[in-house]
């Protein structure tokens, strides 16, 4: 730093600082706040500036976040959010498979199934997430360590960039486990992919490759994380060496089948991940986000979130008061069924059996329900 610039510092900056924070502390279980030294874009440390690495920590449940975790994101936000030396929030999760899967549906299986009342509590806090997200006052850059579904999408998308190793999976489970994708994706998708790509999304919850995302629009960089004999390979169950089929369809982006996938596989279980590339990718956004004027930057990301955020606006108390009903019915089936189903048994329930029940007008009892469950006699 200039010494110009420091014996103004010295000489007018506040001796004592106050403290914005809700709570003077943010340690949640399953949530990591971290600040890193911030880096130039010469990769040299800046003293005295910081990012914020927000990691959710639950890998053994791919990154599902329980209710206790949404309040530590709130809390791990609004201090990022507060914490006048950090520039950037990086949003992140512990390991290589998953970003976030969602919603903890263990929980929701075992507590909050049934209990509309309880789940609409849930879903203020959930909402109140999403929202710290959309108002941080610090650009939110999602860095996909893993796969990014349902919830974790959501959340992911809420942030301002999407920054992701090309394995990752990204989709919606919402209508194949009870529940619809109105935290955040039926806001978000339409307006960052247009309107039929996130209906597929957001309807048949197809997961859709890193590739894909990318060309779609919901990720601004992917890097590759797969190392074979030790360099670099691209996601080898993804077409990613040819645009077009022969009939002229994208098929960029597009998973492998048959011969050409077995050999992906086969390539991937050879292989080790590093998400070395991963994090050069995100520190190297962060370095130039802090090569700007400090106030011009977040007027221009606050301008630029708003159609996001109009939408989320308009909906979010809605979608809270379905969702909490839609756990009398829908949702406790379909979380119980993921929760209590096995690889053996499947973990979704038959939709046409449902379906023909409910055309011939057969009322939702708990007997119906038992009667989905994966592997009920
Ligand atoms: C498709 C999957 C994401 C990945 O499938 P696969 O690769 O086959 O892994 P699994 O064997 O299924 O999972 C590995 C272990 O992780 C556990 N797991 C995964 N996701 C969750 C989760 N969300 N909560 C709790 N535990 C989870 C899984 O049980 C395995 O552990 P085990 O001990 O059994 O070996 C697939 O995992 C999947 O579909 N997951 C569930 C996705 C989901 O339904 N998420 C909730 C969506 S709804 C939501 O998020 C909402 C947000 C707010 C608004 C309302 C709402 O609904």
């Amino acid at each position: 730093m200039k010494e110009t610039t420091q014996r103004v510092i010295d000489q007018t900056a506040p001796k004592h600082l106050v403290d914005h924070n809700l709570v003077p502390e943010t340690v949640v279980p399953g949530v990591i706040y971290e600040k890193r030294p911030a880096r130039n874009l010469q990769g040299e440390v800046v003293p005295g500036l910081y990012n914020a690495w927000i990691w959710l920590d639950n890998p053994k449940q791919y990154n599902s976040y329980t209710t206790d975790m949404v309040k530590g994101l709130i809390l791990a936000f609004r201090a990022a959010s507060c914490a006048r030396d950090v520039a950037t929030v990086v949003f992140t999760a512990v390991g290589d498979k998953a970003f976030c899967t969602g919603g903890n549906t263990k929980e929701y299986a075992e507590y909050y199934a049934g209990n509309p009342q309880e789940y609409r509590q849930y879903m203020r806090l959930f909402n109140d997430m999403v929202s710290a997200i959309l108002g941080c006052d610090k650009p939110v850059v999602c860095r996909v360590n893993g796969m990014r579904i349902g919830g974790g999408q959501e959340i992911g998308m809420a942030a301002d960039f999407t920054v992701a190793q090309d394995l990752a999976n990204f989709g919606q489970a919402g209508p194949k486990h009870g529940s619809a994708a109105i935290g955040g994706a039926t806001d978000f998708l339409p307006v960052m992919i247009g309107c039929e790509q996130a209906m597929v999304s957001g309807t048949l919850c197809e997961p859709f490759s890193a590739h894909k995302a990318y060309r779609l629009g919901i990720s601004s960089q992917i890097v590759p994380a797969l190392k074979i004999d030790g360099k670099f390979v691209a996601n080898p169950l993804v077409i990613t060496d040819r645009y077009l089929d022969e009939f002229g369809r994208i098929i960029h982006g597009e998973f492998k089948t048959g011969d050409e996938l077995a050999a992906g596989k086969e390539l991937l279980k050879r292989g080790e991940i590093d998400l070395s590339l991963l994090d050069e990718a995100v520190e190297k956004l962060c370095a130039k986000l802090i090569s700007t004027f400090p106030e011009c930057l977040t007027k221009s990301f606050e301008e630029l979130r708003k159609p996001k955020l109009d939408a989320w606006n308009r909906n979010k108390e809605n979608s809270r008061a379905w969702l909490a009903l839609n756990m009398m019915n829908e949702a406790r089936t379909g979380f119980r069924a993921f929760n209590e189903g096995t690889k053996e048994t499947g973990r979704e329930i038959e939709f046409t059996d449902l379906r023909q029940a409910l055309a011939v007008g057969t009322p939702w009892t708990p007997e119906l329900i038992e009667s989905l469950m994966p592997g009920a006699k």
